[in-house]
């Protein structure tokens, strides 16, 4: 796919912002020299093992959609120094940050992505990841926006294909609908499987959650939130 295509499907399929507030001097600096060292190349073939693009041997892959300020991205990243990351955010400032802060952590192990996931998810090689985080994903609460929604049935079938067998889907929101909604999605999905072994697994958050942003803003805002967690079959 050439860059002019990839850019015409990505403005049909991201609907959010891409840029706030002018960056300062050091985040922009930040963009114009990291970035693109970090930066997955799209524009040539994904490697047969992803592996090749980290200067160590990764014990697992995983995948986060949409970081937002990347304060997940990179705890899991310093947490788990042997898994290879990838970051997803098409928000200038959010990736600004958080290449920022893989800079100050010093994490080697994250490789990033600054446009629509669904190119990243179109690229990688079949049955690459370990794990795809997609966590408070906009919520596109009104009816009418619902197939806006980053679960769907055409996402659903891109990450069945770049899912190990045995890999894990981890989806958090607030927003009861959008819950009901992948729950459904997934459900009627014939490679996923919905973990729940009771009423409490999906109110309790991951194992080591350090939490977000965006989730402490629900909690302000007093939502709760579910925590699903669903196995490639
Ligand atoms: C509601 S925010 C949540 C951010 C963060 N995960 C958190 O919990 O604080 C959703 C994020 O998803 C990003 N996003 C929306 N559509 C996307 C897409 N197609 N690919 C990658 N990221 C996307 C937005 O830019 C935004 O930063």
């Amino acid at each position: 796919m050439t860059d002019a295509e990839r850019r015409s499907r990505a403005t049909e399929a991201f609907f959010g912002r891409r840029k706030g507030k002018p960056l300062r001097e050091r985040q922009a600096q930040h963009l114009e020299t990291l970035l693109p060292v970090l930066k997955v190349d799209l524009s040539t073939p994904a490697p047969a093992d992803l592996a090749t693009l980290y200067d160590f041997t990764p014990a697992r892959t995983r995948l986060e959609i949409g970081f937002g300020g990347g304060e997940h991205l990179i705890h899991r990243a310093v947490e788990s120094p042997d898994t290879a990351f990838i970051g997803v955010e098409p928000f200038v400032n959010s990736m600004a940050k958080l290449v920022g802060s893989v800079e100050e952590k010093g994490a080697r192990n994250i490789r990033l992505y600054d446009d629509d996931a669904t190119e990243l998810l179109d690229w990688l090689p079949a049955a690459s990841l370990d794990q795809i985080d997609l966590l408070y994903p906009d919520p596109w609460p009104k009816r009418k926006h619902w197939k806006r929604r980053f679960v769907s049935k055409v996402n659903l079938d891109r990450f069945a294909r770049v899912m190990k067998p045995g890999g894990i889907f981890c989806f958090a929101s607030d927003i009861d609908t959008y819950v009901n909604w992948t729950l459904m999605h997934c459900g009627a999905h014939p490679a996923f499987v919905w973990t729940a072994e009771n009423a409490a697994d999906w109110l309790t958050p991951y194992a080591g959650w350090p939490g977000t942003r965006y989730e402490a803003k629900a909690r302000r805002e007093g939502r709760k939130s579910a925590y699903l967690t669903f196995r490639r079959l």
